[in-house]
Formats: structure tokens, C-alpha cells, sequence
């Protein structure tokens, strides 16, 4: 497992780590599925349904209101026009716009790698004003491959400076796609546990768990130091 000596990237996942964006990935299903006059999904039932990217959000929709599945493709398209603009509901969690200048001001190169396309993941970091904390985005669609396929995380760690294929480097997210993908690259990860994961916390790979973003600046220095 790699280790960092001085201030290493440190790559941040989005939903459900450093936003609450469920709110309005919520607001823009419903209004998809309302267009087509299915009945809405509870917030609880969507939230639980994010983290795999577009495609497996709505294979999972699709899945819970039987939908056709030959209808996917429109579905989806419909949903982005919305996605784009989606951001009046998504608020940072608490105490991140600090832990993250902190880690600012201590050296850390930060990036983010987020299974949410480019075009919503940068409206969004502009609309909650952290977009120029970060000098590497990996979106959804940036490359073939999403997480926890480790090719995007590897990719952010080369784009902050990091050798990609042994990163000296640390990972923070929420689900079971952060961590698989973490361990496959492998780096150390932080699991914030107040956000989208489907798992039991002990089912995941990660070398400490945070509920508040004011611990995460010394796990961060912690890990690096280690
Ligand atoms: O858009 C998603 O499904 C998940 O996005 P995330 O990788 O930032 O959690
Ligand atoms: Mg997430």
C-alpha cells in the first residue's frame, strides 16, 4: 500500500462526499418520470440508486417502476438536459469548504474523480464555489472507463503529479465504488460516512472513516505521514 511522505494529491469523490446532491438528482427523475406519467421515487429510494454513474441510476429507476427498458437511452437523455442545470438543491457538506483550505494551505495537490458526467460535475463545483480548489477533474464520461475501474483514479493522481502507476496518493469517498476502486489502485481510503453507500461500513476496504469534515485535515496528515 502507498504511503505519502510530504504533501501527496489527495482525490476527492463528488455525491454524496463533498455535496448533497441527491436533492436534485432526485428532482430531475421525478420530473423525467413524470413526463412519461410513471409515479415519482421517494428521495431515500433515488439517493440509494447514485453512485455508479448515469446508466446504473437509471437501470436502477427502471428497475424500481418497471419501466420498459428499451426506453433507457431517451429516459436518460431526457434527464440530462436536466442535470446540466441541476445544482439549487445541492448544498457542501458541513465543514468542507474549511477541511479543504486547510489542506490547501498545507500543500496538497486536490482533485476529484466522480462517476457524475463533466458537464453537471463542473456546473455544480461553480455553483458551490470550490471549482479552482482542484487541479484535476474526472468526470463520468472523461474517459471508457468509471469507477471502480481504477483507470480514472489513476488518471487524477497522474494529472496532480503522482506517478500512476504507483501513486503516492490518498482517496476520500463515500461508497463501494470509491473503496473497490481505491483498493484496485491501490491507495489509502477515507470513507465519509454520512453519504450514499449501500454497504455495511465493516463490508468496505478503507483505512479510516470520518463523519465530520473538521477530522479529515489530520487523517489526511496522519495517512501521509504514516
Ligand atoms: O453520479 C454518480 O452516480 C456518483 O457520483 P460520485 O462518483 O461523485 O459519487
Ligand atoms: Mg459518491
Amino acid at each position: 500500500m502507498s504511503v505519502c511522505l510530504a504533501p501527496c494529491p489527495v482525490v476527492f469523490d463528488l455525491d454524496g462526499t463533498l455535496i448533497d446532491s441527491a436533492p436534485d438528482i432526485h428532482a430531475c427523475v421525478n420530473a423525467v418520470l413524470r413526463e412519461n406519467g410513471i409515479a415519482p421515487l421517494g428521495l431515500d429510494r433515488v439517493r440509494s440508486f447514485i453512485g455508479g454513474g448515469v446508466e446504473l441510476l437509471w437501470s436502477r429507476v427502471i428497475a424500481a417502476t418497471g419501466i420498459d427498458p428499451a426506453a433507457q437511452r431517451d429516459l436518460v437523455a431526457s434527464f440530462m438536459t436536466r442535470y446540466h442545470r441541476a445544482t439549487g438543491l445541492t448544498r457542501l457538506y458541513p465543514g468542507v469548504p474549511e477541511a479543504l483550505g486547510v489542506l490547501a494551505d498545507r500543500g496538497y495537490p486536490m482533485g476529484i474523480c466522480t462517476n457524475k458526467p463533466m458537464g453537471p460535475t463542473q456546473a455544480v463545483l461553480d455553483h458551490v464555489g470550490i471549482a479552482h480548489l482542484f487541479g484535476a477533474v474526472i468526470g463520468g464520461d472523461s474517459m471508457p472507463q468509471k469507477k471502480p475501474d481504477p483507470a480514472p483514479l489513476r488518471a487524477a493522481f497522474g494529472a496532480l503529479g503522482a506517478d500512476p502507476a504507483a501513486p503516492r496518493a490518498i482517496f476520500v469517498g463515500d461508497s463501494e465504488f470509491d473503496a473497490t476502486c481505491a483498493a484496485a489502485v491501490p491507495v489509502p481510503f477515507l470513507l465519509f460516512s454520512r453519504g450514499y453507500r449501500r454497504s455495511r461500513l465493516e463490508d468496505l476496504t478503507r483505512r479510516a472513516t470520518f463523519d465530520d469534515f473538521a477530522a479529515l485535515p489530520g487523517l489526511v496528515e496522519s495517512v501521509a505521514m504514516a
